[in-house]
Order: structure tokens, then sequence, then C-alpha cells
């Protein structure tokens, strides 16, 4: 016996973070570990792309107050992600206003804001809100992927991909990695994989 599928809005104005959500819960459904086990029914992912104000404050703030606002907005249960890149040079800055800083100064900015410190590292972190419905309590889940700043290299589909090596990507930015290998390793999967045992929990 399989339950019965269950659709999850997320609120989102970025295409290439729906994309890779569903691929990630796609690849997470065909497991050999989890495929076609009750415990693990295949979910959707619905999205809408809505103007929510974005706080500021840690990346746990931003992502509480963006996930109330949205739920408030769609009257029902909605998912948000927010995505930061923390310079540890830097005291973990831009952090969740890496958006911002991309825009302003792009790659080449990004890597000149490092340049006199030794250090290069740089964390990527994913905070995933659920918010039940307007009044209820959010509950975050928060992925990390260590890595370092680089010169840019690989395509620029997707923000800051191209500048930033994971530790585990053998010497690859994420721009230079197939999107399914980013998939394993990414703050993204690392997050989402925490969001979907949640719901999972809730659907049993
Ligand atoms: O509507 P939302 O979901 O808020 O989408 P957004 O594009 O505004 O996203 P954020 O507020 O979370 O800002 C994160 C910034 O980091 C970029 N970004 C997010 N995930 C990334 C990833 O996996 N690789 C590279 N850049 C990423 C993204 O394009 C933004 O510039
Ligand atoms: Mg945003």
């Amino acid at each position: 016996m399989t339950a019965s599928p269950r659709t999850i809005l997320f609120v989102t104005g970025n295409a290439n973070k729906l994309k890779e959500v569903r691929s990630i819960l796609l690849a997470a459904s065909q497991s050999p570990e989890t495929a076609g086990t009750a415990a693990t029914p295949a979910f959707t992912v619905d999205s809408q792309d809505l103007d929510v104000p974005e706080v500021q404050g840690t990346t746990q703030e931003v992502a509480i107050a963006k996930v109330r606002a949205a739920a408030d907005i769609v009257g029902g249960p909605c998912i948000t992600e927010d995505t930061a890149l923390g310079f540890e040079a830097l005291g973990g800055l831009p952090g969740p206003y890496i958006k911002y800083f991309m825009k302003s100064v792009g790659h080449e900015g990004l890597n000149n804001m490092l340049v006199g410190f030794p250090s290069k590292r740089a964390t990527a972190i994913c905070t995933f809100a659920y918010s039940a419905g307007p009044g209820s309590e959010p509950i975050i889940f928060e992925g990390t992927t260590e890595g370092k700043v680089v010169p840019a290299r690989g395509p620029s589909n997707f923000g800051w991909d191209p500048v930033f090596e994971p530790e585990e990507g053998n010497g690859k930015t994420y721009a230079e990695m197939e999107l399914a290998d980013k998939n394993k390793i990414s703050h993204r999967y690392r997050a989402l994989e925490k969001l979907r045992k949640f719901l999972l929990e809730q659907d049993s």
C-alpha cells in the first residue's frame, strides 16, 4: 500500500531552485533504498512566484519571516527557501544578502572582496521553511556545503555556481558539475532531505 501522493506549494521566483528541488525529489523517489516503499510516496511540487518581503537578519530569521508572509498570502500550507553564501574571512557575510552582492559586484567582485584575506573558505547554506498555514509556527530545515570562492569557471546559469568550488566536488565548481552530481552534495539537497523526511513522517 502506498500513501497518496501529496503536493507541496513552493513559493519562489527562482526557476533554478524549483528545477533542482524537483530533480532531487525525483532522484529520492527512485533510489533503490526508498523506491516503492509505503514510507516514501512520491510527492510533487507546485510553485507560485509571490512578491514577499525579505527582512534583514540571520538566515533563520529571514527564512521564518518569508514563509510567514507567504503563508499569509496563499492562505494555506507552503514552503519557501533561502540560500546564503557566507565567507569565513568576513564572519559569514554576505550570507543571506548574497543575492544583492551578486547583482551589484558579480562573480569577479565576489572574488575581489576576498583579496588580501588568506581564507577563501565559504559555506553555502540552504534554509527551507515550512508553514502549515497562516499563524502557524514555521519549521526550519537547514543544509550546508563547505567550499571556497574561486575565479568563475563553468556556465553562468545559476547565481554564484561558477565561483563556488565545494570540497566534495573533485575540484569542480558547482557550475562545472553535472546537475545530478551537484544535487548529491549540495546545500539544497541536504536541506531538502530533512524537509522530505519531515513531510513523509507527517503523511504516515
Ligand atoms: O524567490 P526566492 O526563492 O527568494 O528566489 P531568489 O532568487 O530571490 O533567492 P534568494 O532570495 O534565496 O537569494 C539567493 C541568491 O543566491 C542564488 N542562488 C540560490 N541557490 C543557488 C545555488 O544553488 N547556486 C548558485 N546560486 C544560488 C540566487 O540566484 C540568488 O541570487
Ligand atoms: Mg528571494
